[in-house]
């Protein structure tokens, strides 16, 4: 490094720069500089988790998620500006460009990902680092909402109201499911339905929101089971989702189902966290054979798993990506197409499955919805 010397003849902010020790000593700083932003979210995240339990206690989850959302948006904005203020951009543009410099840039040794400007004007990358900033924002707002659904599964078991929620929802649930599929679903057999309240219109809508969703929000997988699957976590409570009304009634139906299993007769009662999963698998990807909830799992308290796809025109024969469901019992395994408008539900803790691998070209949509027990009183 040491023989390496900038020049600076390209703006303003490179002259500045032309000994490559002070441009190492004020790239570190910055990454100072992002290392104390994240631990200043992250304070304001412990701060919100330590009064969560509190305002729980106070008022309804959905004002709860409110609350924490509005006071996480106001911390994240504040933090935001001030790391903005304190940045001189033009000259940080002038420092990427040094080629002793851009690699280890790029490879984020000196800065974080998101402040991958390089290429840009100043008044871009004040704006990338806004954006960045907000995409930070709201991977944090997915994380604090999952927090409040936890909050509220643990608590669960006490709160009585709950029950009545899952009723009103499952009014919509129409005649979804009856008791000889409960009685399959006990016996721990994968039940696969097309309910008629599932309206073909209604389905394509709530598929292209829910496609564009992952596509913005998704996260590819880290785990070697999944390789290639985008998932988000999609909370019912609140607003910002951009999801049309359409799409929020067929997600509230599918939410009425577990009650329409609980009225035909559960060993126990259930309880429905206000959250879904979206996942989508393309161009090869799959997920390998598993079970949703495991014995040795802590916190885990999956009891029914309930998917609905959104895949208009598939063909398994063209497109692959079928569920497998195995019997818990073992024998002969089961392949489901994972066509628009069909819902299945298995046993969590039981049935093992799979998703075949899906070819190239298609993507396949599934939204999740893992039902928990509820604590005995
Ligand atoms: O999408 C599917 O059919 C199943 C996905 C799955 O098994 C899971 O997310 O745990
Ligand atoms: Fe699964």
């Amino acid at each position: 490094m040491a023989s390496c010397r900038t020049r600076g003849t390209r703006s303003a902010g490179w002259r500045h720069y032309t000994d490559l020790p002070r441009v190492a000593a004020f790239l570190a700083s910055l990454a100072d500089d992002d290392r104390r932003l994240y631990a200043a979210i992250d304070a304001s995240l412990s701060q919100l988790d330590a009064t969560l339990p509190a305002r729980l206690a106070r008022s309804s989850r959905e004002q709860a998620m409110d609350a924490a959302r509005a006071d996480f948006g106001a911390a994240a904005t504040r933090l935001a500006s001030d790391a903005v203020r304190a940045r001189d951009l033009r000259l940080l543009r002038a420092a990427a460009t040094a080629p002793c410099l851009s690699a280890p840039l790029q490879l984020g040794l000196l800065a974080p990902p998101w402040l991958r400007w390089r290429e840009l004007a100043p008044a871009e990358a004040a704006r990338a680092l806004a954006a960045s900033l907000d995409a930070t924002r709201a991977g944090r707002a997915h994380a604090l909402a999952q927090r409040v659904c936890r909050e509220v599964s643990v608590r669960r078991g006490r709160a009585r109201g709950g029950a009545r929620r899952v009723a009103a929802l499952a009014a919509a649930g129409e005649a979804a499911l009856g008791g000889e599929e409960v009685r399959r679903l006990r016996r721990g057999e994968a039940v696969v339905l097309e309910p008629r309240w599932l309206r073909a219109e209604q389905l394509r809508v709530a598929e292209a929101e829910l496609r564009a969703h992952v596509r913005r929000a998704g996260r590819p997988s880290d785990s070697s089971c999944n390789a290639g699957a985008r998932s988000c976590a999609l909370p019912l409570l609140g607003e910002g989702y951009e999801l049309s009304e359409c799409t929020r009634e067929l997600l509230r139906r599918l939410c009425g189902v577990p009650a329409l299993v609980e009225q035909h007769g559960w060993p126990r009662p259930l309880c429905v966290p206000p959250l879904l999963q979206l996942a989508t698998y393309a161009g090869g990807a799959h997920y390998t054979k598993h079970l949703d909830s495991n014995e040795w799992e802590q916190a885990n308290w999956r009891e029914i798993t309930i998917l609905l796809y959104l895949n208009d025109g598939w063909d398994a024969a063209r497109h692959g990506g079928c569920l497998r469901v195995y019997p818990p019992e073992g024998g002969q395994a089961r392949d489901v197409e994972p066509i628009s408008g069909r819902l299945v539900l298995f046993q969590s803790r039981h049935v093992p499955h799979e998703v075949l691998p899906c070819t190239q070209g298609a993507e396949r949509l599934a939204v999740t919805l893992w039902v928990e027990y509820a604590e005995e009183q």
